[in-house]
C-alpha cells in the first residue's frame, strides 16, 4: 500500500486564457487537504484532472496507486460535487438498488443511515431535491461506496450552518481510519478549521502556498495603512480609496516600523491578497 492516496506531478493544462502551470500535490493517507483559492484559480480543473475527466497537456497523476481515470483508482474514490451525480428522475430511495451493482464496496446500511442523519427525503426524486439536499445525497452516495479517498469540490456553498457542521463531523468519522484521505475544495474557509491538516492555496493556476494549516496561518501577517503603500516585502495588496492592506511574511514585520498596524492573517486574508492583481505588488 502506498503512503499517499493521490499524487499529482508537474501538472500542466493549457486553455485559451488560463493555464495550470506545473502543479504538484501529494495527498497522504491520514490527511485532510483543504484546497482553496479565488474564483477561477484552477481548483476544479485540478480535481477534474485527478479524476481523469480532463487529459492534461503534461504531468503524471496517480489516484489510489493507479493512473488517473483508471477504474481501479476511481473505485476507491468517493466524489462529492456541488450537484448530485444521480439521474434526476430516480427516487432517492431507489439509488442503492440502482448503483450497488457498480460498486463492489457498496454499503446499503451506511447509505440509509447517512440519508436519515442528513434528513434527505427518500421518497423524492433527485430532481426534486434542494441544492443542499443534493449535496447531502452526493456525500451519502460517495461514502456508501466505502472509498479510501473522498474528494469534495465546493460542497459547502448550498449548505446551512448545521449541515456544514454535520458534514465536518462525518468527514472526521471517515478519517478515523488512518488509511483514508480527503481533498476538500471550499470557499468557506472556516469549514477547514479543526478539519484540514494541510492547506493548499491555488492562485492563477499555480500553488501559491502550501503547508500545515496552522503553520500557513502563522507564516503571514496583514499590515494596514493609508497613503502611499509599501512595496518591499509585500506579497499582495488590497486598496480601498486611500487605505490599503498588505500581506507580508511574518518575518518582515519588524521592517514596517512601530507605527504600522499589523494583524494576524486569516486564510481569507491570504487568499484575498495573493489573488489581488496590483501593479505595486512585488512577490
Ligand atoms: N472547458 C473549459 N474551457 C476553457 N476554459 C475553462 C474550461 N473550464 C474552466 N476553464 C477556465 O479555467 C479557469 C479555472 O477554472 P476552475 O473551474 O478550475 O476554477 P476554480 O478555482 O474551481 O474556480 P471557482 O472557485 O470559481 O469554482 C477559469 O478561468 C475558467 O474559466
Amino acid at each position: 500500500m502506498t503512503d499517499h492516496m493521490a499524487r499529482i506531478e508537474d501538472l500542466r493544462i493549457r486553455r485559451r486564457d488560463f493555464e495550470i502551470d506545473g502543479v504538484s500535490l501529494d495527498i497522504a493517507r491520514g490527511t485532510v487537504v483543504g484546497l482553496v483559492g479565488p474564483n477561477g484559480a484552477g481548483k476544479t480543473t485540478i480535481i477534474r484532472a485527478l479524476l481523469g475527466l480532463i487529459v492534461p497537456d503534461s504531468g503524471r497523476i496517480e489516484l489510489a496507486g493507479h493512473l488517473a481515470g483508471s477504474t481501479e483508482g476511481l473505485a476507491r474514490t468517493g466524489i462529492v460535487l456541488d450537484q448530485p451525480t444521480a439521474a434526476p428522475e430516480w427516487t432517492v430511495g431507489s439509488i442503492g438498488r440502482r448503483l450497488s451493482p457498480f460498486y463492489p464496496g457498496w454499503d446499503q446500511g451506511r447509505f440509509d443511515a447517512l440519508l436519515a442523519r442528513l434528513s434527505v427525503p427518500t421518497k423524492r426524486t433527485v430532481g426534486e431535491l434542494s441544492r443542499g439536499q443534493g449535496v447531502k445525497l452526493s456525500l451519502a452516495t460517495a461514502l456508501a461506496q466505502s472509498p479510501e479517498l473522498l474528494i469534495l469540490d465546493e460542497p459547502s456553498s448550498g449548505l446551512d450552518p448545521a449541515a456544514r457542521r454535520e458534514i465536518g463531523d462525518i468527514i472526521r468519522e471517515f478519517m478515523v481510519d488512518p488509511d483514508h484521505a480527503v481533498l476538500f475544495s471550499t470557499h468557506i474557509t472556516s469549514d477547514l478549521t479543526d478539519l484540514a491538516d494541510e492547506l493548499v492555496v491555488v492562485v492563477r493556476g499555480r500553488i501559491a502556498v502550501r503547508g500545515a494549516l496552522t503553520d500557513v496561518v502563522d507564516d503571514f501577517a496583514v499590515v494596514r495603512g493609508d497613503g502611499p503603500p509599501p512595496t518591499g516585502g509585500v506579497l499582495g495588496l488590497q486598496r480601498r480609496g486611500d487605505r490599503w492592506t498588505a500581506l507580508i511574511r511574518i518575518e518582515e514585520t519588524a521592517s514596517f516600523g512601530r507605527e504600522a498596524v499589523i494583524d494576524a492573517a486569516s486564510v481569507d486574508d491570504i487568499i484575498i491578497h495573493l489573488g489581488a492583481e496590483h501593479e505595486e505588488v512585488h512577490a
